[in-house]
């Protein structure tokens, strides 16, 4: 029998597809292992508990990151991204620009969670983040062990992905936010993960009818190299002014006389940290060429 669904667990070759008042275990028909939460997919529906998926439906939006052997889906058709960010562990200022970055790339709106805010040190780390709140960005600052209410708002109408360091609360939000009903789901799939209480996996969840969560594995590193050289200027809110102005029109920003971007830098209108981190990103993407 022949269904649609929605992916709302992936491990790795295995699927949980949602379908109606169901969920089925699934694999995918031949090699193709490319979906990823948040999937819309065809289904067969092989018995009660398993069904095979046949193909996936367009994507309104995947957010993804690469590096130079593989490609990492993180999730897919959601609207908003929320970093999720906190003073302990120690968090990486670098990885935040980069998920920023990838969410300027899937043109998903991203929000800046700072978690933990019961902790003393948070302070510091809030007047660190002052910058990116200046380019736009939504900051919101909560104590996830108190509540999450905070989110709320944010997420009502959106399927959303929280991503971010492990350790920097996500399941912790996620559980906060979650409807008892919902929470349940989450606990067979922690049985599933053998104890262990860093998140393995991505899983969706309903927040009400209008409103799904994804939460997703912790990450270290946040690979780039699928955004291509010319693009990544674009990417930075604050240099978009500025594109077109260099003198070479492929300019690349960083020996060239008379560089636009360069020149904002010298005067103090684009942060050092922001257009090292271009330059950088820029000769990653020139030499994986
Ligand atoms: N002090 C404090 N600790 C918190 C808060 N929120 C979460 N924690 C703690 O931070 C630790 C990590 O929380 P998790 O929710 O598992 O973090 P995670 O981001 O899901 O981590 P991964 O699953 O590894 O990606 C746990 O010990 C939580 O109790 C908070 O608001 N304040
Ligand atoms: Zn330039």
């Amino acid at each position: 029998m022949k269904q649609t669904g929605q992916i709302i667990r992936s491990y790795g070759r295995r699927f949980i597809v949602e379908s109606g008042e169901r969920t089925y275990d699934c694999t995918s028909r031949g090699k193709r292992v490319d979906y990823v939460c948040g999937d819309h997919v065809d289904i067969t529906v092989l018995n009660d508990e398993q069904a095979v998926i046949e193909g996936s439906h367009d994507r309104h939006s995947l957010l993804y990151r690469q590096d130079d052997w593989r490609t990492k889906l993180i999730a897919a058709n959601v609207s908003r991204i929320f970093f999720v960010t906190a003073t302990v562990p120690s968090p990486s200022e670098e990885l935040l620009n980069r998920c920023l970055l990838a969410a300027e790339a899937a043109d998903i709106e991203p929000v800046i969670v700072v978690n933990k805010s019961d902790l003393p040190e948070t302070a510091g780390w809030l007047d660190k983040l002052q910058p990116y709140q200046q380019l736009g960005y939504q900051l919101v600052t909560i104590s996830a062990k108190q509540g999450a209410e905070a989110l709320r708002p944010l997420l009502q109408g959106h399927t959303s992905v929280l991503v971010g360091q492990s350790g920097m609360g996500k399941s912790t939000i996620t559980n906060a936010l979650l409807p008892e009903a919902a929470a349940r789901v989450g606990e067979i799939s922690e049985a599933l993960d053998a104890g262990r209480h860093t998140t393995t996996h991505a899983a969706l969840y309903h927040l009400n009818a209008d409103s799904h969560l994804i939460d997703s594995p912790g990450l270290q590193e946040f690979g780039l190299s699928h955004i291509g050289a010319t693009e990544l200027a674009g990417l930075f809110p604050e240099m978009r002014d500025y594109l077109g102005h260099c003198r070479f029109h492929n300019c690349t920003h960083r020996q060239e006389p008379d560089c636009a971007i360069k020149q904002a830098g010298q005067e103090g209108r684009i942060r050092p940290l922001r257009l090292e981190l271009l330059q950088k990103l820029v000769t990653q993407a020139i030499n994986a060429k």
